[in-house]
């Protein structure tokens, strides 16, 4: 037999599988999707690849002459005992290669979870003794790799009829986690134990388990603390304990101190949506709710009418939503048939998950992006809350949308599929204004007390002159109003485009990163210059590198800034701040989230992490202190993106009974994004956006790929990306509109220069060949130092 394998050679990317003979010992153990090693190349290094078809040889070689068979190099060791990629996501893979310019290895590897794309090996071990005796030199377990291979071939069939028990260690650390138990097996033996009057140890034991029964059993570290371990190893060898290692999940925390809890009743729109969600298949719906609206509830109903059904679900939310205050929601309705997938897990923990779902143990999954590749058999519905977030497109190789891969599932399940937001993307809210997704509106605030908050806009040209730092007086006024009722403020600084820098006040130098064209950020807590692409930080200068001068200014307000202001404002209040510096560190964000929900704080000051799914009944006052560093940015989305964040933060305000106030400062206080912000109008905003997307041939009037030419020598940047052009003029038709090459906004990072060339089209047949055209010219030997980024439908022009 002959396994067709896609080999992982990152120097030599193809979608080719090479074909390689399966060992004889092999021949009825390895199937497809399994992982295998094979050599490679001239010098044979081993790959690990993925076994994608198994052909016989005549099949394969029909017309070939026997040499050419005999020529074909062996399969040098089967990674898996059963496959880790299942027929689903094979024909996935094959799919998303159509429409995700990458090779077939990538989007095979990020189907699976890190542990199995990283080196590991396996442990095999065996209660049997007879087993032990033959195989593991009388030991309990054996290392995988140490076994030739018909060995191995044997430990496979041993595998398979339940006499040996398999276990991954990775090398990284992240092996399954065991907890090991010692129970008490035989009353008599221990009974009839004699033990002479110095073994005292002994005799303590001896006593302890008298008082107990067969069956009872302890935690081994804990009777090792109490008895030592060469005792309990001594009542181990006499058959009256014995040790058993239990596998245990490490997302387990997130099922703790969790309470369960039932369905709320529906109100009349959320009836009609449930309704007409539930009594459906094979259909996808736009979920358009307001803020607060109860959308979170129709998932729940809806999953767990799934389940009812024997079916399982798929509920996407955007990675920074994923706190335990999200996961909680699930759990406490569906218990342990939750998987979590999260990044914030370490690869052990969510290879726990992954197996967990593998068996067929859990029936819902929640997860950020990744987790759409969940291998759930039997899908009923897949859920993607907050639709219109940028997160759900992977901003590295594969790229490709979840929401393109929850279609494809959906389809294949023969589910339904949900996209819900306050605010959906115009791309979605278009397509169910053709039909081709089903809307369904929730207008007004679940909670029967809770209404929309009011808004204000605060012109700050006007308030110029009686501002003092970055707030305005009102803003000012409101916040101490709010901490004199014991109300909560949440407080927004939209930093994205730009944060705080140094500048010299007498040449007007500011320090750029030297390996990016950006200036650098100012940290006050590690009193460094940051740089945000590639990470290298240095010290803030006391003289001017260019002038000597001593006049050094801080500029912009980060959040570090405005905490400073803030605590010189209102010295009594409890002030927490979460961004990117304060949430490093793994359940950060978290510890803020719940200390701000416990009411440990007055105030919380992010950046736009706070923006989205905060649900905290005593907050009163949402204010937005820069809404406009979002409105300039060389992006066609920037309005979007500028009304969307507006929308959800202004959400985050008089949740439940309290009225609550949103207060938006801003310099464009008659730009329509931030004029519709303010009334929470996304139908107006939807209605004005597509215009001027139409009149500029946009998206979702146009389709766009995004393709980014990189150099470390600027001439050879430019000289291929015209050669990329030229290209695409000759493969493309005239239909096709062709902008670029033009450096990027941020035209050299990590010591690369940076060109762009975008497509605009409706229809172009031509499109996925020339783009595979140029994607296989990174691989010619010329073009080694060359990087080619293809992004189909790009969310991101910076
Ligand atoms: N039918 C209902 N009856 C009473 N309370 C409800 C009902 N549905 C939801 N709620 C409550 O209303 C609040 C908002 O609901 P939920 O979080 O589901 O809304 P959402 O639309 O998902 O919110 P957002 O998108 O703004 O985060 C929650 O506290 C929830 O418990
Ligand atoms: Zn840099
Ligand atoms: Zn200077």
């Amino acid at each position: 037999m002959i396994a067709k394998v896609v080999v992982d050679v990152p120097t030599m990317q193809t979608d080719k599988p090479f074909s390689y003979l399966i060992p004889n010992e092999f021949a009825s153990l390895v199937g497809i999707g399994m992982r295998v090693h094979v050599p490679f190349g001239k010098s044979n290094r081993l790959m690990q690849g993925f076994i994608v078809d198994i052909v016989s040889i005549t099949d394969a070689h029909i017309g070939q002459d026997e040499i050419a068979v005999k020529t074909l190099k062996s399969i040098s060791e089967v990674l898996d005992f059963e496959p880790v990629l299942n027929d689903e996501q094979l024909e996935l893979a094959g799919a998303m290669r159509q429409t995700v310019f990458a090779y077939k290895i990538s989007i095979l590897k990020a189907m699976l979870p890190n542990l199995l794309n990283s080196s590991y090996d396996k442990v095999l071990t065996t209660t049997d003794l007879t087993i032990a005796n033959r195989y593991f030199d009388g030991k309990k377990g054996k290392r995988f790799s140490s076994l030739d291979k018909q060995a191995q071939a044997l430990m496979m069939k041993l595998h398979r009829d339940g006499k040996i028990k398999l276990s991954y260690i990775a090398e990284s650390k992240a092996a399954i986690k065991v907890v090991k138990r010692v129970s008490l097996v035989d009353i008599d033996l221990l009974n009839d134990l004699e033990l002479t009057a110095r073994a005292t140890k002994r005799l303590e034991l001896k006593q302890f388990l008298q008082a107990h029964l067969a069956g009872d059993d302890w935690s081994y570290t804990e009777l090792v603390a109490m008895f030592s371990r060469e005792v309990i190893k001594f009542f181990i060898s006499k058959n009256i304990l014995k040790l058993t290692e239990i596998e245990v999940s490490r997302a387990k925390d997130y099922f703790e101190k969790v309470t369960p809890d039932d369905h709320k009743v529906l109100n009349p729109e959320q009836m009609v949506a449930y309704q007409a969600i539930t009594q459906s298949q094979d259909k996808t719906f736009l979920l358009e709710g307001v803020t607060g609206s109860g959308k979170t509830e129709i998932y729940l109903q809806v999953i767990a009418h799934a389940i009812s059904q024997g079916k399982t679900a798929i509920m996407l939310v955007p990675e920074i939503s994923l706190t335990p205050l999200m996961t909680n929601r699930f759990i406490a309705r569906f218990g342990d048939h939750v998987a979590i997938m999260h990044s914030g897990l370490s690869d052990g923990e969510k290879y726990d998950e992954w197996r967990k779902i593998v068996a067929g143990q859990a029936k819902v999954v929640v997860g950020a992006r990744s987790a759409i590749f969940a291998p759930l058999k039997n899908i009923g519905i897949i859920i993607i809350d907050e639709e219109h977030e940028t997160s759900y497109k992977q901003d590295s190789n594969p790229r490709y949308h979840a929401r393109d891969v929850a279609i494809w599932r959906a389809k294949y399940h023969g589910a339904s599929l949900v996209l819900g937001s306050a605010t959906p993307s115009l791309e979605t809210r278009a397509r169910a204004q053709k039909g081709v997704y089903q809307l369904l509106r929730l207008t007004h605030r679940a909670n029967s007390d809770a209404q929309l908050p009011v808004i204000k806009l605060l012109d700050m040209r006007q308030h110029l002159t009686d501002q003092s730092g970055s707030f305005s007086k009102l803003m000012l006024d409101k916040i101490s109003e709010k901490l004199a009722k014991h109300e909560q403020v949440v407080l927004m600084l939209n930093r994205r485009g730009y944060s705080s820098f140094i500048m010299c006040r007498d040449c007007g130098f500011v320090p750029d990163c030297p390996n990016c064209d950006i200036s650098l950020t100012l940290h006050m807590d590690t009193k460094t210059l940051n740089c945000h692409y590639c990470g290298r930080t240095q010290p803030i200068p006391y003289r001017c590198p260019n002038c000597e001068s001593s006049q050094i200014r801080y500029y912009g307000s980060g959040t570090q800034k405005v905490e400073a202001e803030l605590l010189d404002l209102f010295p009594d209040a409890r002030i927490l701040r979460m961004d990117v510096d304060t949430t490093k560190k793994k359940g950060a964000h978290e510890r803020i989230l719940s200390a701000f929900g416990s009411g440990e704080a007055d105030i919380l000051l992010g950046t736009q992490m706070i923006a989205k799914g905060l649900d905290f009944p005593n907050v009163t006052l949402v204010g937005v202190i820069n809404a406009d560093t979002a409105l300039n940015l060389p992006d066609f989305r920037s309005s979007e993106r500028t009304f969307q964040l507006l929308t959800q933060v202004a959400g985050r305000a008089g949740r439940a009974q309290k009225k609550g106030e949103v207060l938006i400062q801003t310099f464009n206080p008659d730009h329509y994004a931030i004029q519709l912000a303010g009334t929470q109008n996304y139908e107006a905003f939807y209605k004005q956006e597509m215009e001027f997307r139409r009149k500029l041939n946009y998206p979702p009037y146009f389709f766009t790929v995004q393709l980014v030419i990189s150099h470390q020598d600027e001439a050879v940047a430019v000289k291929k990306s015209y050669e990329v052009m030229a290209l695409l003029q000759e493969q493309l038709s005239d239909q096709a509109r062709l902008l670029g090459p033009i450096p990027k906004p941020i035209s050299r990072t990590h010591n690369l220069y940076h060109y762009q060339l975008l497509i605009k089209y409706r229809f172009e047949p031509g499109l996925e060949k020339a783009l595979n055209t140029v994607l296989d010219m990174t691989q010619a030997r010329e073009n080694k130092a060359l990087r080619i980024m293809i992004d189909n439908e790009p969310q991101n022009f910076m």
